[in-house]
């Protein structure tokens, strides 16, 4: 561990402290600075002051924002050392560095932590082509997908694709506030092929509160990371319409069913052992109980769908932002494209209940036919 020194609690930040540096150390940068991406930093940050392979200071990039007091964000983050907006009440620790400056924030990095809102990754992309290391390595913490005309894309491809480096995922049962009370929880790294880019990023994240285990299976972790968002949607539904648990428990079945299925068809080579990852059952359980998806559509529904879904978010989540209903909307896309709207009744429903073509009750009433069809497997003797 080095001392550190420049970084003090109270003091501001050095943005020239990086001139001349070639430690041999890896440098990691975060790209996102929302509630999760706030608890990222946290974790990394606590592993760069203990490791020696890792260099101090870790940059966070903030879209930047003006608080109601008239203050920038960044400079109360650099100020204070917590992120009054989005992890109230939090340190992140003395070596986090909020930069509003997204170049910056990655320059001289070599291994990219990226963790913003889905929809707003490929934009970003854009603003770093040719401006990251090209030999960094890169780690997705993003629960979504794009869908291009030639079909989905997965958020870590389409980082590889605009940066040319390569782009390992981090999902888990981790509701970002409890993490970072250091509750003890597990994450799942998904790993392309490289074991020592697994082991780093391991490294980078794993403390005696977070365990992390990596498997080689990069496209079935985000997925599950992904796709339970949108059960969680319909898990709110059921909350909001007064359902009890058994209900709550078959919508979460049904939509895990759906989920391997939807992974499997786009990517053959996804393991049924992921879906038993923390990525896989336990993140469906903690968000269908936890989280904000569930939350919001918790409100959604008892509100009889008659207040938005962008109303709601904004009035509940306070900046924050869902994934759910936009990735419903993605996977619908898909369905359609690919005439699957059948074989996923569920996500079929919760995208049409969110964008208000059916009621909030239908999401125990949809196409039971070929529902039952496909989430009955007569292999294990289940009739009816
Ligand atoms: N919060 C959690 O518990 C949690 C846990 C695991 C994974 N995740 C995933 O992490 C990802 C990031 O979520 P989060 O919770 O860190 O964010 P968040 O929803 O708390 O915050 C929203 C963030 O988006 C930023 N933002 C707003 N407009 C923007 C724009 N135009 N361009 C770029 N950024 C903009 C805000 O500044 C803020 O940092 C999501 O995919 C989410 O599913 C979240
Ligand atoms: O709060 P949500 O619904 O965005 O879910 C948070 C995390 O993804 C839980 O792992």
């Amino acid at each position: 561990m080095t001392t550190w020194a420049p970084f003090a609690i109270g003091h501001g930040y050095h943005s020239d402290v990086r001139a001349g540096e070639n430690t041999g150390k890896e440098r990691i940068a975060v790209i996102g600075s929302g509630n999760w991406g706030s608890v990222a930093a946290k974790l990394v940050a606590t592993n760069a002051l203990s490791h020696e392979n890792i260099h101090d200071e870790v940059r966070m990039w903030v879209f930047e924002e003006t608080l109601a007091n008239g203050e920038k964000l960044t400079q109360v983050i650099n100020k204070n050392k917590i992120n009054v907006k989005y992890l109230p009440n939090v340190n992140l620790g003395v070596n986090v560095v909020a930069d509003p400056n997204l170049e910056n924030t990655v320059k001289d990095a070599t291994m990219l932590v990226f963790c913003t809102p889905h929809q707003f990754v490929e934009s970003i992309c854009k603003q770093l082509q040719g401006k990251v290391n090209p030999n960094a390595k890169a780690i997705s913490l993003i629960k979504g997908m794009e869908v291009k005309p030639d079909g989905p894309v997965m958020l870590s491809k389409l980082i590889t694709k605009h940066l040319g480096i390569d782009c390992s995922v981090l999902m888990g049962a981790n509701i970002a506030n409890e993490v970072a009370m250091e509750q003890f929880s597990e994450a799942t790294v998904g790993y392309k092929a490289d074991t020592s880019i697994a082991k780093s990023w391991v490294q980078a994240f794993a403390t005696p509160y977070f365990h992390v285990a990596a498997i080689k299976d990069v496209e079935g972790v985000e997925l599950c990371g992904t796709l339970k968002n949108v059960v969680a949607i319909a898990a709110g539904f059921v909350d909001g319409l007064g359902m009890g648990n058994n209900t709550k428990a078959a919508i979460m079945r049904i939509g895990l069913k759906e989920m391997i299925g939807f992974s499997k068809l786009l990517f053959p080579t996804v393991s049924d052992a992921t879906f038993f990852e923390s990525c896989g059952v336990a993140d469906l359980i903690t968000t269908c109980f936890g989280g904000r998806n569930r939350k919001v559509a918790e409100a959604y529904a008892r509100n009889g769908g008659k207040r938005s879904f962008d109303e709601l978010e904004a009035e509940l989540l306070g900046g924050q932002k869902l994934q759910g209903v936009l990735t419903a909307g993605e996977v619908f896309q898909v369905l359609k494209a690919r005439n699957w709207e059948k074989k996923f009744p569920l996500f079929a429903t919760v995208h049409k209940i969110a964008i208000g073509h059916l009621p909030p009750s239908t999401i125990v009433d949809y196409d039971n036919e070929s529902a039952q069809k496909l989430h009955r497997n007569p292999s294990v003797g289940v009739i009816g």
